[in-house]
């Protein structure tokens, strides 16, 4: 049984409500059941008045918009959404192993193993999205969750947009995973390129734990203007290669996914000898 993808009206009596999967910036996310087919999944609530106050309508909209149209392994799937008076519903994946980031804060670091698999499975979810020319933006732990048998699913795209764009949103929250075209003031536009920057990021965060300009926000800045970032011996060379590919200054300069995918760090570690996972066989 599973949550048809067909146009279909749904409305909250459809779904019996269990336990509360989290709180984000605009509303509450809770486990659900669809009644008629005993379909689990995520509903995540936002309250129409906290998303004008937020003057975020257009971001939800644009989000929707986009999420509602993609099918990928490791892109969490929008099945569809309703509204009532006060709320907003979307009837979301259930990602069974919960946000990335409460398992890298948990375990400080990833092994190396686990690390390239999920390289590998957002290298796999990027090019997907790449080539719907939708790049995501906003790639960094928080935005990243585990689905039932360990593979990543991408979710939030609230800054995604269709690629190329030029820069004119506002920034907030970390700028930790920001590449130096969206800090810079003589690039006026940017393309997806963009993401692979912040893979970059997400990658030498898996390995060390922390990320790699992480300072206080004018020092951090500056450091990733200048792409000023040091790798700790623990780190294997070839993952240091490849972070170096990836954190490249010039946008055309950085490793392409089709390249990451075949890098001898994801090569080793996503042997087809495994378990089918993700994207490693694809
Ligand atoms: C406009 O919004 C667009 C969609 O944004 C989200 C979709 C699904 C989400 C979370 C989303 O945004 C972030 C957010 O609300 N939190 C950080 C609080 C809840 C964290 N999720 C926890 C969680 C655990 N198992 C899950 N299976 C599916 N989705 C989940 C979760 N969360």
């Amino acid at each position: 049984a599973s949550v048809s993808s067909k146009p279909k009206t749904w409305n909250l009596s459809m779904f019996e409500i269990g336990k509360p999967l989290g709180k984000g910036k605009f509303g509450r996310v809770y486990l659900a059941k669809e009644k008629t087919s005993g379909f689990v999944c995520a509903l995540k609530v936002l309250h129409k008045s906290e998303i004008q106050l937020g003057r975020v309508e257009k971001q939800v909209r644009r989000e929707i918009e986009i999420q509602s149209h993609l099918a990928h392994p490791n892109v969490l799937r929008l099945y569809g959404h309703f509204h009532d008076i006060k709320r907003i519903f979307l009837i979301l994946e259930f990602a069974g192993q919960g946000e990335l980031y409460k398992h890298l804060c948990r375990e400080e670091r990833f092994p190396e193993a686990k690390a390239a698999q999920y390289i590998a499975q957002m290298a796999s979810a990027l090019k997907y999205l790449h080539k719907k020319h939708i790049m995501h933006r906003d790639i960094k732990p928080e935005n990243i969750l585990i689905g039932v048998y360990g593979e990543i699913k991408i979710s939030d795209f609230g800054w995604s947009v269709h690629a190329p764009t030029n820069r004119r949103t506002t920034m907030c929250g970390t700028l930790d995973y920001l590449p130096p075209e969206m800090l810079s003031t003589w690039h006026d536009s940017y393309t997806d390129k963009v993401d692979l920057w912040s893979l970059g990021v997400l990658m030498y965060e898996f390995l060390v734990g922390v990320a790699p300009f992480e300072d206080s926000q004018a020092l951090t800045k500056k450091r990733i203007v200048r792409a000023e970032y040091a790798v700790p011996s623990f780190v294997s060379s070839e993952a240091k290669d490849l972070i170096k590919k990836l954190l490249v200054l010039d946008p055309e300069e950085r490793i392409a996914l089709e390249e990451v995918e075949r890098h001898p760090w994801i090569v080793k570690y996503c042997k087809s000898s495994r378990v089918p996972m993700g994207s490693c066989l694809k």
